[in-house]
């Protein structure tokens, strides 16, 4: 059996005798440590790397007890850091967050699960066919980033195979930019976009999610499935996430494990009004407490649906959302 603790965790020297000294609260100040940002987790063993660009295998420190560690952390790491093959370094700290991405997997779990740590954009990758685009899965990221306060940006693929006008009418008089990307290209624009910024890349499983991260960096070899034919799903071929440093140190990227669903248990059902600004701006003449839910009665929204200055697929994602919401919190 391994020993419990070793020369290197830091509750485990001077550790003072019950009988003669009461327990101090007081922890290691840490001062060696060294800082690093972890980039894949994968059962207790987190990668880390540090500033000079090595790679080092680490495990959580004990004072750190059930506190998740998750990619995207900035951490102070002790014990041994060379990154030398079989050594482990323990992540005695973690740095406060700028931002979360949590999401939890229906809007009625209170289990919420952090993503991913201290991105500023969050790239919503959605297929133009194989997978079908899905809106409202596309709306709840929308929302969940607006909720982060990290910057949406709408990433469509496989535009050789449906023309992007169709999804692009519906997102076009939100303010959320886009790109269109196709396997194979430059993916400039897409570059462009994530240049100089820490960005995580969310999307339903097959949308080509991992075909992107290894255009944008070469010899991620992430791995890349086909979309079956009968459930139109990916096989869910990329399994943990993973922080990669584009090419020429211009920003980095998370390519996180596609998702089914992105359940907004944390988001409260009055404020999502806010993270629709398209539709926002016809709710002025609504009367106080107007819900702006399907059953509210002359609600601004569908005054705009009568006027044609919005769609019924838009109000619709948004009554869907809120109803769900709604549901969620009563329970
Ligand atoms: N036609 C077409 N196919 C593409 C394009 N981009 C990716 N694909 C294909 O779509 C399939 C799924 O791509 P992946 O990159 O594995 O998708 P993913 O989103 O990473 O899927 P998971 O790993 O399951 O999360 C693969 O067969 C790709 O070759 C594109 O621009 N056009």
């Amino acid at each position: 059996m391994s020993p419990r603790f070793d020369a290197h965790d830091p509750e485990s020297y001077e550790r003072p005798r019950r009988r003669t000294r009461p327990r101090t609260k007081d922890r290691p100040s840490y001062d060696d440590a060294v800082p690093a940002r972890v980039t894949t987790v994968d059962r207790g063993r987190y990668t880390c790397l540090l500033d000079d660009g090595t790679v080092v295998t680490a495990m959580k420190a004990r004072p750190l007890g059930r506190k998740a560690v998750v990619v995207g952390d900035r951490v102070r790491l002790v014990a041994d850091t060379t990154g030398a093959e079989g050594t482990l370094a323990r992540i005695a700290l973690v740095d406060e967050r700028t931002t979360v991405l949590r999401r939890s997997a229906d809007d009625d779990d209170p289990v919420e699960r952090v993503i991913v740590s201290n991105v500023d954009q969050l790239v919503v990758v959605a297929a133009l066919a194989d997978p079908e685009p899905r809106p409202r899965l596309i709306d709840r990221a929308i929302v969940a980033a607006y909720d982060a306060g990290m910057d949406p940006l709408l990433c469509l693929t496989k535009p050789d195979l449906a023309d992007p006008e169709t999804l692009l009418e519906i997102y076009r008089p939100l303010d959320v930019p886009w790109v269109v990307t196709r396997a194979g290209t430059e993916l400039s624009d897409l570059r462009e976009r994530l240049a100089g910024r820490t960005s995580v890349l969310i999307g339903h499983s097959g949308v080509g999610k991992s075909t992107l991260v290894n255009g944008l960096v070469p010899g991620a070899a992430r791995s890349t499935g086909h979309v079956n034919a009968v459930t139109g799903r990916g096989r869910h071929t990329s399994t943990s996430a993973i922080m990669l440093e584009l090419p020429g140190g211009d920003g980095w990227i998370v390519d996180t494990p596609g998702i089914r669903s992105f359940g907004l248990a944390h988001v409260d059902a009055e404020r999502l009004i806010d993270f629709f600004p398209d539709l926002e701006v016809h709710t002025d003449a609504c009367s106080r407490g107007c819900g702006h839910g399907y059953d509210a009665p002359e609600c601004g929204l569908d005054e705009a649906l009568a006027a044609g200055d919005t769609t019924p697929g838009r109000v619709d994602s948004f009554r869907r959302l809120l109803a769900s919401r709604e549901r969620a919190e009563g329970d």
